[in-house]
């Protein structure tokens, strides 16, 4: 069991609130905060660390641009567990601030994509600030000097730091949660424990009609079910992506495996991310609905259809 934990920092992000749904037990782990994501990841290539915990995606923003990066390109690291965590979004400011006085906010990037209703309603006119967390936030609003008056982060952060809570309950969504997860240096994968997730990246060769297709096919022919699909810049120019893709199963099925080496032979390069339990292991895993092939089906379909062009979206 890894026992030296680097996170996304400082104390009171909602990466330290995922790693402590992974570990319970991290009450004696040592947890080492870094101030990005890029240096957690850092951390642990140079073992500075047994493990990191990063964000990865998230319900209303989608993936997490430095980790997908770090993941795509940086030096291999292995995915070993992962913790789908509810987030709630609080407005918090120094003692005796009054929603009025806000005039600078600070947070993370993808928490201000989730608060922007909020905001408009109640600071339409106030100047938004993005760092590196939502407790580095936190943590600069309470600095005497600070350049922001109000960060938008965890109650817990908010509390940490001494700030009071202007106003909690802030997202746009109260369903919204972030999934994370935790890296490791490459190894053999945790073992299989009938509700898995494997993830890797395809990197398809010369582009041509239907290579998308003959990527997918590879699971669909072995009743593999796909969880996550996305499309992310190579870096090598204009209009070249690879594809993130997260399937149900482990390596070591059959079927996984089976699609794995399928791949390996129509792409130029296949990145292992890792295989390791799903969190969401009480979900219904019988995923597969059959096509909605009846007439009324075939209406329902063209109505739908007139209505995008007629622009009733
Ligand atoms: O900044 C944090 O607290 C993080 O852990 C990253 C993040 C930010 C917003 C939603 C989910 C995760």
């Amino acid at each position: 069991m890894p026992n030296r934990y680097a996170y996304l920092g400082p104390e009171g992000t909602f990466t330290e609130a995922a790693l402590r749904a992974l570990r319970p037990e991290a009450a004696d782990a040592q947890l080492l905060p870094c101030a990005g994501v890029d240096a957690v990841f850092g951390a642990v290539r140079r073992g500075e660390a047994d493990a990191g915990v990063v964000p990865l995606e998230n319900s209303v923003e989608g993936g997490v641009p430095t980790t997908m990066a770090e993941l795509i390109n940086g030096d291999p690291l292995l995915i070993t567990a992962e913790a789908a965590v509810p987030v709630e979004f609080t407005l918090f400011a120094r003692d005796g601030a009054a929603v009025g006085d806000v005039k600078r906010v600070a947070t993370h990037p993808h928490a201000l994509a989730q608060c922007r209703r909020w905001l408009s309603r109640h600071l339409p006119d106030a100047e938004m600030h993005t760092v590196s967390s939502t407790a580095a936030a936190a943590q600069s609003v309470a600095e005497p000097g600070s350049p922001y008056d109000a960060a938008i982060c965890a109650r817990i952060a908010g509390e940490r730091y001494g700030l009071t809570a202007l106003a909690s309950g802030i997202g746009d969504r109260a369903e919204a949660a972030t999934r994370f997860v935790q890296l490791s240096r490459p190894g053999p994968p945790p073992p299989p424990t009938g509700a898995d997730r494997t993830s890797l990246v395809a990197f398809l060769s010369a582009d041509h009609p239907g290579a998308l297709a003959e990527l997918l096919d590879q699971f669909a022919v072995r009743g593999v079910n796909l969880t996550r699909l996305e499309s992310r810049p190579t870096g090598d120019g204009l209009g070249r992506y690879c594809f993130c893709v997260d399937a149900d199963g482990h390596v070591a099925d059959a079927a996984v495996g089976e699609a794995l080496m399928g791949l390996r032979r129509i792409c130029t390069d296949v990145r292992f991310l890792g295989s390791y339990p799903r969190a969401d292991e009480t979900a219904d895993l019988t995923p597969f609905l059959p096509a909605r092939t009846t007439e009324a089906d075939f209406q329902e379909a063209a109505r739908w259809l007139e209505d995008i062009r007629a622009g009733r979206v």
